[in-house]
């Protein structure tokens, strides 16, 4: 399969091997057309209405004959403007590759991250693209709709589209597999050129101050992962495992008719590494990360979109479910009792939709497991709390939530890879004594990782794991027991009931 991508030549000189003339060279059969067109639409009146038909169907089949090209157009946008159109990226990406060494109008921007200048095709511009023998021409372009000034609607947006130009004798090439191999190639290069992000969803107001809620990013660098993360390494291998079978599960899925996503609930106490795992599912899948920021987003439709935008390969995150919505106490309040009937269970969860302007527990639920779920694929949806105990049972059910995971206090397997990470020892005269006292102490990884930061730069390197270990031997003295900690969180779980 040969594949040379060539700059625009001028008009009349275009194809070696295709001697056709080009699209452009057509210009003055257009406005001969165009003519013709206008002098039909005077006489038109004067010609008996059976005619018509005859005409009609002959002029298509002349402008066929005279006009041998066949044009495709692939926009930007599908549908509702809801999701930037598959086809649309990959074809960008491929002719960014193929046109910027070739085309004589180029667009210079940098890439998402600011850290290079990406050059693409301009509007207008056109570049060939040779494919077995067949030559095809690509135009970038958009329509920008008409408004008025006085409109109270804002200016309808731009539509960008690709369109493709080739001559009808290689229709079934094009069609069959050119159009494949534009994709292929584009989706690698899209692949290849990938910089990972960590997405939150931000205001933004359009012209006239209407607020809308989009993703804004900047690029993915967090260097945790599953090394550094301090946890029981049977339970850290058995994560990695279902994380790396959920990426190779596309056929699963769709074998077993769900679509491919997977949901986890992370829980336990403050600084025990939910937001740290995170990032080490992140790097390990080489997904991008959505952080959504749910008190932001004002009602189910917005969630909707912003579910919808989000692309596949991506972990979508809310921390601290428990805190971004009043979940547990609307539902149970409004929701009738087991007992109810069915239709008053319907008209709850209606009363609760319809409640203003607000993201409901049904609107999350849809979020997560409805119809629209299901639109692009390969995603993880992530919830973290840290009182699991106050989330509604039906947000963190199987099925929604298949794997929970908890994050608890530092076991000494813990603190031995922090050790390593931290200090680059694996033994130490120390380590019994911290042994011991973990088995009775409470403390979190964060507080054990902030006792092994480095102490002072100066100092050689025995003298300072001596003081870090010494610290922690000191933080741990003073840290709660475990039969404080429990008693103490029994009575607090008491007062919140009294409250
Ligand atoms: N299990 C862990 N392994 C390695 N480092 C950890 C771990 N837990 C906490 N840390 C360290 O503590 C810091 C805080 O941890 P992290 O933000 O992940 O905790 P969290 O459970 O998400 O806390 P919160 O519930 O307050 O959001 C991290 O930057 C990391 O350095």
């Amino acid at each position: 399969m040969t594949h040379v991508a060539q700059g625009s030549e001028p008009l009349g000189r275009r194809g070696e091997r295709d001697v056709t003339m080009a699209p452009e060279s057509w210009a003055g059969v257009g406005s001969a057309v165009a003519s013709l067109m206008f002098l039909w639409a005077v006489v038109r009146p004067y010609f008996p209405s059976h005619l018509h038909i005859y005409l009609s169907t002959y002029t298509s089949k002349l402008v066929g004959l005279v006009y041998p090209y066949i044009e495709i157009t692939f926009a930007e946008y599908a549908g509702e403007r809801l999701k930037r159109s598959d086809a649309y990226i990959a074809i960008e990406a491929y002719l960014g590759a193929t046109s910027s060494d070739r085309a004589k109008r180029l667009k210079g921007e940098t890439d998402r991250d600011g850290s290079q200048l990406v050059l693409s095709m301009d509007e207008y511009e056109e570049v060939t693209d040779d494919f077995q023998g067949a030559r095809v021409w690509w135009t970038s372009s958009k329509t920008t709709p008409k408004s008025h000034s006085f409109s109270i609607y804002p200016a309808p947006e731009e539509r960008r589209f690709y369109r493709l130009t080739f001559h009808r004798r290689h229709r079934k090439l094009i069609h069959g597999s050119y159009l494949c191999h534009v994709m292929e190639e584009g989706k690698a290069i899209g692949v290849s050129k990938r910089q990972r992000k960590l997405y939150t969803n931000n205001p933004n107001y359009d012209r006239f101050e209407h607020k809308q809620l989009v993703w804004s990013h900047v690029p993915f660098e967090h260097p945790a992962t599953f090394d550094t993360l301090a946890m029981e390494p049977d339970k850290k291998q058995d994560i990695i495992q279902d994380l790396l079978a959920f990426r190779e599960s596309k056929e699963y899925y769709a074998r077993i008719g769900k679509p491919w996503k997977r949901g986890y609930l992370l829980y336990g106490p403050p600084g025990t590494g939910k937001s740290t795992m995170i990032s080490a599912m992140a790097n390990l899948l080489d997904y991008d990360v959505y952080d959504l920021e749910l008190t932001a987003v004002k009602d189910n439709t917005a969630l909707r979109k912003l579910l919808i935008e989000t692309t596949s390969k991506s972990i979508i995150v809310i921390e601290d479910i428990d805190c971004s919505l009043d979940l547990s106490g609307k539902r149970k309040s409004e929701a009738p009792s087991e007992g109810g009937s069915e239709e008053d269970k319907k008209k709850a969860v209606m009363k609760e939709d319809k409640e203003g302007n607000k993201v409901t527990l049904s609107g999350l639920l849809n979020f997560i497991d409805g119809l629209w779920s299901a639109c692009g694929g390969e995603r993880l949806i992530v919830f973290t709390t840290n009182h699991v105990d106050k989330l509604d049972p039906a947000l963190i059910r199987r099925g929604r939530m298949d794997k929970h995971i908890e994050l608890s206090y530092c076991s000494f397997e813990g603190f031995q890879v922090l050790a390593r990470n931290y200090l680059g020892v694996g033994e130490h005269q120390l380590f019994e004594s911290i042994r011991r006292l973990m088995e009775e102490k409470q403390i979190t990884p964060a507080d054990v990782a902030e006792n092994l930061m480095r102490k002072s730069v100066g100092r050689a390197a025995e003298e300072n794991v001596e003081a870090c270990l010494q610290s922690l031997v000191k933080a741990l003295k003073e840290c709660r027991s475990k039969n404080e900690e429990e008693t103490a969180a029994a009575t607090e779980t008491q007062e919140a009931k009294e409250d």
